[in-house]
């Protein structure tokens, strides 16, 4: 049958008018032109031959506006000086690296008020069309990394998103755990995005937060930023190298003003009937044993890691343990199949016993319980250890300068699982000196493949009858298997020896994004 709508004619997006007007840009005439893309303008009259066409893009140069009487004055915030009105030093604190945006101000002067207020409202009606944010819950860590994040909000958010007239909430964290209890009590109806000041354990607090109210399928989708004031910022540098631009501080503030969103992978972390949610990454073996052991050498500053890592290696631990997965399609020729019985018991997977894939969701409650993995058609197949390193993750780079999983995508509904088996311990020296560039995933002793659902059955290290490892999320210790080592440490989610199943919820979150 034919298609009644076929050959019906679309009608076309209604474009915004192009305005044309004789103005002053920093004192000097010219004819300036405002369409919905661009703000461009040529000189005229006795400055015609002090230089040619000059133009600001709205999306991408332009912070934001004011108009005063006959004035527009734009904040920009610019990559060179395309202004062509000099380039103004940048404010304290707001970049000035290679490749960074500097901040400066275009005047426009216009004939009539009038006028002003036409170009305002037009300027207006750009940015909400694209989505820009007007109001913004701020959470701050004062403790994260360098414990820098007030000043860092003080003195490089605040500066932009003034200029860019958004309003602003701000709450500081007081405790661990605190930005998930504030996520899971705002009122969401007041801000168009939550904005974690702080490393990439804040933003996780928040997605846990939210998954844990009672309207978590609405909550889940407000926008989420960060804005780099950890150790790690891995987040950060992924979402910045994923659009070309150099990880820096203020690019992280620009790409929450410009509003563009991306969809995000949400992990389940599940064992028995204790949950987490993820929207990074997972570490068990070498790298998460480097990241949290490597704590008491934290007076040697950041030379602590690369000393630890040099001692971990050469003293190289390898796990006993089994990983099993259910494949992405294309991956299907990885591990070994598993001789299954299905079964759909929401006992919890601490109960489940050789080749018993158990779904373990909990239906107690109306928050949020993850994607089932109840499907009898799922072909679960396994890796046996030892294993030197297990890493699976959502996203591309653990911190600024490690990339654990280049071919890692926010929302491909899949997770990049990089498992280093075991190596003698020069090969794996090497390996952690090229996770700088991800090209550690080409030696013969990494399996790098992408999976759509995941369960590690952590064993003890090899030579030990009694000493497990770490089991580390997003930079917290999920479980441990050395309990001589907990003394300090508050009681950890998960218990080091059972199953723990990660299952992937396609694009369930929203993150701010420069693209
Ligand atoms: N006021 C506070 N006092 C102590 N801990 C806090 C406070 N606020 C937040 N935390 C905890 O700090 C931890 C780290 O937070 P964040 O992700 O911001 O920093 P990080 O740089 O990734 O971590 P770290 O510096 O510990 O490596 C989180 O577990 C969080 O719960």
């Amino acid at each position: 049958m034919a298609d009644p709508q076929a050959g019906a004619r679309v009608p076309p997006e209604p474009q915004a008018e192009t305005l044309v007007e004789p103005v002053r840009v920093n004192g000097s005439a010219a004819e300036a032109t405002l369409s919905s893309a661009e703000l461009a303008w040529r000189p005229t009259g006795a400055g015609r031959d002090s230089g040619g066409r000059r133009k600001l893009e709205l999306e991408s140069d332009v912070l934001g506006f004011q108009v005063e009487g006959r004035a527009l004055k734009l904040a920009t915030f610019t990559r060179g000086d395309v202004t062509g009105a000099g380039r103004p030093p940048s404010p304290p604190g707001c970049g000035g690296g290679a490749g960074d945006r500097r901040r400066g101000e275009v005047a426009v002067e216009m004939e009539s008020e009038e006028a002003a207020e036409r170009w305002g409202h037009a300027i207006r009606d750009r940015f909400a069309s694209l989505g820009r944010p007007k109001r913004l819950f701020f959470i701050v860590n004062p403790y994260g990394g360098k414990r820098g994040g007030r000043k860092i909000f003080q003195t490089e958010v605040l500066p932009l998103i003034e200029a860019a007239d958004i309003h602003y909430t701000m709450q500081e964290t007081n405790y661990r755990l605190h930005a998930q209890e504030i996520a899971g009590s705002l009122d969401l109806r007041k801000y168009d995005g939550i904005i974690c000041v702080s490393g990439d354990g804040i933003l996780v607090e928040v997605v846990n937060g939210l998954l844990q109210r009672d309207d978590w399928d609405k909550a889940i989708k407000v926008p989420l930023g960060i804005i780099p004031a950890g150790t790690g910022n891995g987040m950060v540098q992924g979402l910045l190298h994923s659009a070309g631009e150099p990880f820096s501080m203020s690019n992280a503030v620009f790409a929450i003003i410009r509003g563009h969103r991306r969809a995000l992978d949400v992990t389940s972390v599940v064992q028995g009937k204790t949950k987490f949610f993820s929207v990074m990454m997972l570490t068990w073996g070498l790298v998460a044993d480097i990241d949290i052991e490597s704590e008491k050498f934290r007076w040697m500053g950041s030379a602590r890691i690369d000393f630890y890592s040099l001692l971990r290696a050469v003293n190289l631990r390898r796990y006993n343990g089994r990983i099993l997965f259910v494949p992405a399609p294309g991956y299907e020729g990885f591990g070994d199949p598993v001789e299954q019985t299905i079964s759909c018991k929401s006992n919890g997977a601490s109960n489940a016993v050789e080749g018993d894939i158990t779904n373990v969701h909990n239906n107690e409650t109306c928050t949020y319980s993850g994607p089932s993995t109840d499907d009898p058609d799922l072909e679960w197949r396994s890796l046996k250890g030892p294993f030197v390193n297990v890493w699976i993750s959502n996203i591309a780079f653990a911190s600024e300068g490690v990339m654990i999983a280049p071919q890692a995508q926010f929302a491909d509904g899949y997770l990049d699982a990089a498992i280093i088996k075991d190596c003698p311990w020069s090969v794996a020296l090497g390996l952690l000196l090229r996770m700088k560039d991800g090209s550690y995933i080409e030696s013969p002793y990494v399996e790098y493949f992408k999976v759509k659902a995941l369960r590690i059955e952590p064993g003890l290290r090899v030579g030990s009858s009694t000493i497990g490892g770490i089991i580390d999320s997003d930079g917290e210790v999920l479980a441990r298997g050395d309990r001589s080592q907990t003394k300090e440490e508050p009681e950890h989610l998960m218990a080091y020896g059972p199953p723990i199943q990660l299952t992937v919820d396609q694009g369930l979150a929203t993150i701010f994004s420069p693209r």
